[in-house]
């Protein structure tokens, strides 16, 4: 249909429309009117519309039931109260056209104010600035009354359950305190969802000024070969304000910072190789936060006084904003590298996440035993390392990273064979240290006078071994052993993983010399010695960091990975000594301390202990053992001293390692007089059990 039949057609329509038939009840839709064919000519049409075909026909069938709405409702108040159609439809026209106009005029405007007038800030959600933002955002009055919310549920963490704690109380009073064990299975109904503001445009007032607030959302492709995978989304806050000064913004940025951190405790951030995709990616992206955690003491890890200082000092020294330069004006790259090594369970593993909490550094955890990581993510990764951080490689032994023997005799001298044995017992006896006093490992000691004693076990260190194998949540297997040796064949890569991508080779692999060359882009799997080093040594990485190495078994790692330059300093772990153990056992009965230290809210006894109205920073422990069954055996500081003493006498130096001596104390928490009870039987018990090296205990 052209223009001119259209306007032939409207015509008719408002010519038919004009004298209107109604029926006596007034209810009879059927008009009959002229009808305009599509070739013009006229006829009559008992059973059309004119007005409706013409409608239908300008704007299309999906709007048939609105017209057909229209003209019922016409025919039922317009035609009685003699309202010319054609005036009405000119208005809504108009209406629409002006409503069309406005808009475009509006958008028009809004562009060069916003590019003229205003100031933006973007804010990637990989950015902590994003989180900070959506909490504040999520406590702003005007979310209230905003009319475009997400509903999030917010999901804890184990250390930001203290409103459970109350509540717990509060059932507990309210139930007359009868229930004996924990009920959560109403957690995630009386889980408050929080409100934050959905994908799209905000506006809010802080403060006296009006802020532009564009929540954006995009998704990211993989576009390597032929399939277009999404990897990921990645959000943005814009924020704008008007004036041709961000400053404004700026300082709204402020206040949520300090929002978000005004309820803080020293925390730190437990970070781990992201997906297999987004890593190929260097840059931000390819590590995820798997924790955030409080801060772990340094007093709690019982390690000999002396040893820590020696280490807080030179990573201190190390951090230092002038050390860059001094190092730049000696050429010497600027990295430290820390070798802890010594029987499991003994605090490698805590001191580093200790050393972290110190510095207020981020911790980067990467297990080699990952199957899916290659050389090239490794690379990758060690790009995307923040300015300073601690980067924490765990079991390096494990990966069985080492250079075919032949290699290694042929570039040293070969020791005799006696020699080579003298040194696998000096490296065995240095790992031993307690057990057997005749050796001095490198930097030996756990002796201590430092009073401490660790949280539970599994917990900084167990959220590290979690991520060693970050796709089951579990710790990456070890090597296969027979009889304590690596069955790995030495220089072969440990584990068969599938072909590595064939992206762009954004880390080519260097030669080495002593290194076997790289083998063909298909037949290298895995991470090789030579491809750690380069991650390690490569331009990529980022200088200024600390990487920490940790090891059951320093006598099979390779000497290159080990040599000055890669590893500044070695700390040895053993097993408790008497002394140590009793360390342990002050830290576990003295909540006051551990809860100092770690910075949790302190808060009031109260009535909930009887006759304990003092307030104390352990208040809070104590409040939670009280809401647990059972009593607590409460022990006066003095008589702690005596009875930890006592506990420290009865464990024989270089047995037990400080984690199984917290196991055994952690199953009597809240009963240090029992724990000093058993320890007799325990040790009898453990002492068998590491005779026959049985793995299942007798005794707990
Ligand atoms: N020296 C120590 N001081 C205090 N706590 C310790 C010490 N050693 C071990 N623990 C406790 O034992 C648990 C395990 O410790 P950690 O993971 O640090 O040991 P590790 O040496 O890294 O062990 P592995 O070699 O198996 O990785 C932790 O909960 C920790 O609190």
């Amino acid at each position: 249909m052209d223009l001119k039949e259209v306007i032939a057609g409207l015509m008719g329509s408002f010519n038919g429309s004009s004298s209107p038939s109604v029926s006596s009840n007034g209810l009879d839709a059927n008009v009959t009117a002229a009808t305009y064919t599509a070739g013009g000519t006229v006829g009559k049409n008992h059973n059309q519309n004119p007005l409706l075909d013409t409608l239908t026909a300008l704007l299309g069938g999906q709007f048939t039931p609105i017209i057909r709405s229209l003209t019922l409702l016409h025919q039922l108040f317009g035609a009685r109260l003699g309202l010319d159609p054609t005036l009405v439809l000119t208005l809504v026209g108009a209406a629409w056209a002006f409503n069309r106009l406005a808009r475009q005029v509006y958008s028009a405007v809004a562009k060069l104010v916003t590019a003229h007038l205003m100031c933006t800030v973007h804010v990637p959600s990989s950015d902590e600035i994003y989180t900070h933002m959506m909490k504040w955002l999520a406590v702003q009055d005007f979310m209230g009354s905003s009319r475009s919310v997400l509903a999030e549920t917010v999901s804890k963490t184990a250390w930001e359950d203290d409103d459970e704690l109350e509540a717990l109380q509060l059932r507990r009073i309210a139930g007359g305190g009868e229930a004996k064990y924990l009920k959560f299975s109403n957690q995630r109904a009386n889980a408050a969802p929080r409100f934050v503001p959905a994908v799209g445009l905000h506006g809010f007032w802080h403060k006296g000024r009006y802020f532009h607030l564009r929540r954006r959302q995009e998704t990211f492709v993989d576009n390597n070969g032929s399939q277009h995978m999404p990897i990921g989304k990645e959000e943005s806050l814009v924020i704008s304000c008007f004036g041709r000064s961000p400053e404004p913004i700026k300082t709204l940025l402020r206040t949520v910072k300090q929002h978000y951190y005004s309820d803080h405790v020293a925390r730190t951030t437990i970070k781990r190789p992201a997906m297999q995709m987004a890593r190929r990616y260097p840059g931000r992206n390819s590590w995820v936060t798997v924790a955030v955690r409080p801060v772990r003491p340094l007093s709690t890890v019982v390690l000999d006084a002396a040893q820590k200082a020696v280490i807080l000092a030179d990573m201190n020294e190390y951090l230092h904003p002038a050390t860059p330069r001094w190092y730049a004006n000696r050429g010497i790259p600027l990295r430290r590298g820390y070798l802890f090594f010594g029987p499991p369970g003994t605090g490698k593993t805590s001191l580093s996440f200790a050393l972290a909490g110190v510095f207020g550094l981020d911790i980067f955890v990467i297990s080699l035993l990952e199957p899916t990581l290659t050389e090239e993510d490794l690379g990758s990764l060690f790009s995307g390392l923040p300015r300073r951080c601690v980067v924490l490689l765990e079991d390096i032994d494990a990966a069985g990273l080492r250079r075919p023997d032949e290699e290694v005799e042929n570039e040293t001298q070969e020791p005799a064979e006696e020699d080579k044995g003298e040194k696998k017992k000096a490296d065995a006896e240095a790992v031993n240290g307690a057990e057997d006093k005749k050796s001095e490992p490198i930097l030996n000691g756990t002796k201590s006078d430092d009073p401490s004693c660790p949280s539970e076990r599994n917990e900084a260190g167990a959220e590290a071994k979690r991520s060693r194998n970050p796709e089951t949540g579990g710790k990456g297997k070890k090597g296969k052993r027979v009889n304590g040796t690596n069955t790995m064949p030495r220089g072969q890569p440990p584990i068969q993983l599938p072909p590595r991508p064939t992206g762009s080779q954004r880390f080519p692999p260097v030669t080495r010399p002593g290194f076997p060359p790289p083998l063909p882009q298909e037949e290298r799997r895995g991470i090789s010695l030579s491809g750690l080093l380069n991650a390690i040594d490569g331009v990529a990485s980022q200088e200024g960091r600390v990487l920490v190495m940790t090891t059951n078994r320093p006598e099979d790692l390779d000497e290159a990975l080990i040599r000055p330059g890669r590893v500044d300093l070695q700390v040895s772990f053993t097993n408790a000594t008497g002394n140590q153990a009793r360390e342990l056992f002050e830290r576990m009965y003295d909540s006051g301390a551990a809860a100092e230290e770690t910075g949790i809210r302190p808060e009031t006894e109260g009535s909930l202990r009887k006759g304990h109205t003092q307030e104390s920073a352990g208040g809070r422990e104590k409040v939670m053992f009280a809401a647990m069954d059972g009593e607590e055996d409460v022990i006066e500081p003095e008589e702690l001293r005596s009875v930890a003493e006592e506990f420290g006498a009865k464990i024989p130096d270089g047995l037990l390692s400080p984690a199984e001596i917290q196991g055994f104390l952690l199953k009597r928490k809240k009963e240090p007089r029992r724990a000093l009870r058993e320890t007799d039987n325990w040790v009898k018990a453990m002492r068998v059990q590491k005779k026959s090296k049985a793995r299942v205990l007798k005794v707990q």
